[in-house]
């Protein structure tokens, strides 16, 4: 059965060095034989500002990061999924997105994340994405690739049932959510528990790349990158942020994850257990 991976490594504002560290996740993907690499959110820059990220923003066709992953993908002939930034033409803001480079190296298919993270919580997180980051309005449709029909989600958009169960509903096979999650919202268990949650509704493998460790002096990701099969069982599980983790300090190894993907089992999950809504009583949703 083919063989998904999801990879984890610790995002900086640097392109060049997000590039080496993403270079080593493909290698460790070619080596284990998986056949669609998936990064985190944000694998291009995680900026400490809205400036910072201003000022880093590059279209695609200039982003150095974005050319060199195009570059390895056709070396190796593995499809990347991956998230990144793009300008918004004359804005202030910029594109949160997810695009999907083929074997040849082309960019096919893009998703520009709808839900984005608004949250002053007391214990912190305190965080404002809408400041920097223009949302986006519409689903990309589940699309074909070598493991099955892809659902193209981020982040946030997990805590959404909706979007995922639209994304069933066109088909889906497999859902990604290349992810940066907080600390504290994944040890409260919001992540593994979530991810399993979307798992078990929508029927479909969730692949869940993150970024892991210390950013910047302000923020770190809890990692735990992770792979999920339609019948909620964890298939792969990337580590977390150490305990004792400080700013500056390599916390954050580059690791991989990987999960079968087998659409008999998919199959079987959906028919032994159908699924059928009650929209005469509650609605469509
Ligand atoms: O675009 C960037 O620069 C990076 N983007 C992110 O890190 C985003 C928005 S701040 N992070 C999340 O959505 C975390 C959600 C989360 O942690 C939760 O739902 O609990």
């Amino acid at each position: 059965m083919p063989l998904a991976a999801a990879g984890q490594f610790r995002a900086t504002a640097s392109l060049s060095q997000n590039l080496l560290s993403c270079r080593n996740l493909i290698s460790k993907t070619v080596a284990a034989g998986a056949k669609i690499l998936f990064l985190p959110e944000a694998s291009d820059y995680l900026p400490i500002s809205a400036s910072e990220s201003l000022r880093l923003v590059k279209p695609v066709e200039d982003n150095e990061f974005v050319l060199g992953l195009q570059a390895s993908a056709k070396e190796h002939k593995l499809p990347i999924c991956v998230g990144i930034h793009e300008p918004v033409e004359g804005g202030e803001r910029v594109k949160n997105t997810c695009v999907y480079i083929t074997e040849e190296g082309v960019i096919s298919k893009r998703y520009q994340k709808v839900h984005l993270f608004d949250v002053n919580i007391e214990s912190g997180p305190v965080l404002m994405e809408s400041r920097s980051v223009e949302p986006g309005r519409s689903i990309t449709p589940p699309f074909d690739t070598p493991l099955g029909k892809l659902g193209m989600l981020i982040c946030f958009d997990l805590r959404f049932p909706e979007i995922s169960l639209q994304h069933r509903r066109l088909g889906a096979q497999i859902l990604s959510y290349p992810s940066a999650f907080t600390v504290p919202t994944g040890n409260a268990g919001h992540w593994s528990t979530l991810l399993r949650a979307r798992a078990i509704e929508t029927q479909s493998y969730i692949i869940a790349p993150a970024l892991v460790g210390y950013h910047n002096e302000k923020r770190k990701s809890y990692g735990h990158s992770m792979i999920v099969g339609p019948w909620g069982e964890v298939l792969g599980e990337c580590s977390g942020i150490k305990e004792n983790a400080k700013p500056g300090e390599e916390d954050g190894e580059e690791e991989i994850c990987v999960g079968e993907i087998d659409l008999g089992v998919l199959e079987r999950v959906r028919r032994e257990m159908p699924l059928l809504r009650r929209t005469d009583v509650y609605g469509e949703i």
